[in-house]
């Protein structure tokens, strides 16, 4: 069922609201259809002239219907409650799994994937609790209570009301099995549209120097007219069952009415008020379980939904250590005869077996694709290698502790992302409690400096959404200064200085000097300035180690490295 579901993404403690939820809802149904129940002594005391008898069955009808009104009242505000708590561990389960993911997860698809079942699908699970189930229990629990109340008058009658539940269960099924299909199909289209407009926005600059907006536009275009396509046919599927359902309670109370009227002409329909406030009962009987096809649709979306996120979460994981290693005393960096493919059967490295001392500065270089970033991320294990080992200090990476592993490292990638906030905010991210000095000290080293004097508000200036209110360079140089605040042993550089003008290079070049011989550091170099500031040059082809040494040796050699200085030079 949808809540045991529910509740295995939920913490314990929150997980316990699903009980008490069902509990609430479940009393608020009994007592509502205790107090239409009790319509039959009313109406008989009242015809056959017991007037105080017919005051007392009105006053328990009133307390039942108050009663059961403050039940439902309790039951909404815990649907409420719970409606919360799915968004709180849900998105919180999505985050932290995701944290967890290995980085070739995360492909377009997945991503489009993921921002359509984040925004849209936690909503759709938020409505269920919230909305959709507390009609969906009431139709369970009224009508089986007064077919009870109908059969202590006559059971004749309270069975042909029973036998209209499994034919409505027959619809709510037929219809759940319609509109499955249809919901993936939507879920399908949306995810592609989703990618498509990224794609579009993303490409504006390109579309737009290129002249072929158009051309741009109709993937997009193609993408949202399949979107509303499905959507449509969503809309359609939803319809047949819909209108089966109601007619099929139209038909079982005329049918009801039917067996009664034989009933009366039969002679065996037994006193007139009873009778009449029968009717009354078999006017109501069916009527909760007319709400269930219109609560059936927002059902059926939320447990799609929730396939989705335990399809998310039953990605696997990096495995995580169950006893981790010690933090290791050395910060030497070995390879040991590793092979990777981010996808099987497409190797990015193919049997890397490398050892970089402590404190030494290694260059890797090679052409576009080598597997260059390939190196740093194996590193820093944002994936696992599909053969041999990757060790700090001696120690597998993945007997690390991740949040262990993490501080050892101080990375600047090649997609510099910085969080919406202030330049302040970004560049303390890497060591909250780091001092005015601190930053300072890091924001003379990293250039900030001068961008800092120059941009509103300094250090608050805010840097805006994935930092673009910065140009590329101004944000490789915060991104610089984060990774040095956060002084960790060893620096990944995955071509730090691509953004910047020949002034800043050539100062972060100097920089480099000064950090050489302190830190274990690996820079993923086109810039001869800094592959020549290296103590050590590997260079990559095709995911294979084809020349190792240090760069003047490997100029002299006159071999891959010395062709592409020769490349660059002009020579
Ligand atoms: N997340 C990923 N999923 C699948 N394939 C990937 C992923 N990242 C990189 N690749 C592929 O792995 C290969 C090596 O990529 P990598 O980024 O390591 O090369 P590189 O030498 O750093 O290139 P560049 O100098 O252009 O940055 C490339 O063929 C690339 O297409």
């Amino acid at each position: 069922m949808i809540l045991a579901r529910l509740s295995r993404l939920m913490a314990a403690q929150d997980a316990r609201r699903i009980p008490a939820f069902l509990t609430a809802a479940a009393v608020a149904g009994v007592l509502q259809g205790l107090a239409l129940a009790l319509v039959v002594p009313v109406l008989d005391a009242l015809l056959t002239g017991a007037h105080t008898r017919a005051i007392l069955w009105c006053a328990a009808m009133l307390a039942a219907t108050l009663a059961s009104w403050a039940a439902s009242h309790a039951a909404a505000l815990a649907g409420f409650e719970l409606a919360l708590a799915v968004l709180r561990n849900v998105r919180r389960q999505i985050g932290d799994h995701l944290a967890a993911l290995p980085l070739g997860w995360f492909t377009p698809l997945h991503t489009a994937r993921l921002s359509v079942t984040i925004s849209q699908g936690v909503m759709q699970l938020l409505a269920l609790p919230a909305h959709q189930l507390l009609p969906l229990v009431r139709a369970a629990v009224v009508p089986p209570v007064l077919v009870l109340a109908i059969a202590l008058f006559d059971i004749r009658l309270a069975l042909a009301a029973a036998a209209t539940f499994p034919l409505l269960a027959l619809v709510y099924w037929w219809g759940g099995r319609l509109g499955q299909a249809a919901d993936r199909a939507v879920h399908h289209a949306a995810e592609e549209a989703g990618q498509r407009v990224m794609e579009y926005a993303q490409a504006q600059s390109v579309l737009r120097a290129f002249g072929v907006t158009q051309r741009g536009h109709a993937a997009l275009k193609d993408a949202l007219t399949d979107l509303a396509h499905a959507s449509r046919r969503q809309i359609w599927m939803v319809l047949p069952p819909l209108v089966a359902n109601s007619w099929l309670v139209q038909l079982g109370f005329l049918g009801l009415m039917a067996l009664t009227a034989l009933m009366v002409l039969g002679g065996s329909a037994g006193d007139a008020p009873v009778l009449i406030a029968l009717l009354v009962l078999v006017n109501r009987v069916l009527e909760p379980l007319g709400d269930v096809a219109a609560a059936s649709a927002g059902i059926r979306m939320a447990s799609g939904e929730l396939a989705h996120v335990e399809g998310i979460l039953a990605e696997p994981p990096l495995p995580a250590p169950s006893r981790p290693a010690a933090l290791p005393a050395r910060h030497d960096i070995r390879f040991e005869a590793v092979r990777f493919a981010y996808a099987p059967g497409t190797p990015v490295l193919d049997d890397l077996d490398v050892t970089l001392a402590e404190n030494t500065t290694t260059a890797l270089v090679g052409a576009s694709g080598a597997g260059k970033s390939t190196v740093l991320h194996l590193l820093a294990r944002f994936c696992d290698v599909s053969a041999g080992a990757v060790r700090i200090g001696g120690t597998d990476v993945r007997d690390l502790d991740p949040a262990a592993l993490a501080g050892l490292i101080a990375p600047v990638f090649q997609t510099t992302h910085l969080f919406s906030g202030t330049i302040r905010d970004n560049v303390l991210m890497a060591r909250p409690e780091a001092d005015a000095a601190a930053l300072a000290h890091v924001a003379r080293l990293a250039r900030l400096d001068e961008m800092l004097a120059r941009l509103p508000g300094g250090w608050a200036c805010e840097v805006g959404e994935g930092g673009h209110g910065l140009s590329g360079g101004e944000r490789q140089r915060v991104c610089i200064a984060r990774a040095l605040l956060k002084d960790a042993p060893i620096l990944l550089l995955d071509e730090p200085t691509s953004a910047l003008d020949a002034e800043n290079r050539q100062a972060l070049t100097r920089l480099l000097a000064t950090l050489r011989g302190r830190r274990t550091i690996v820079v993923v170099a086109h810039q001869f300035e800094w592959m020549s500031a290296a103590d050590r040059v590997l260079v990559l082809e095709g995911g294979r180690l084809v020349e190792d040494g240090a760069p003047a040796a490997l100029l002299a050699r006159g071999g891959r490295y010395a062709a592409l200085h020769r490349a660059a030079h002009g020579g």
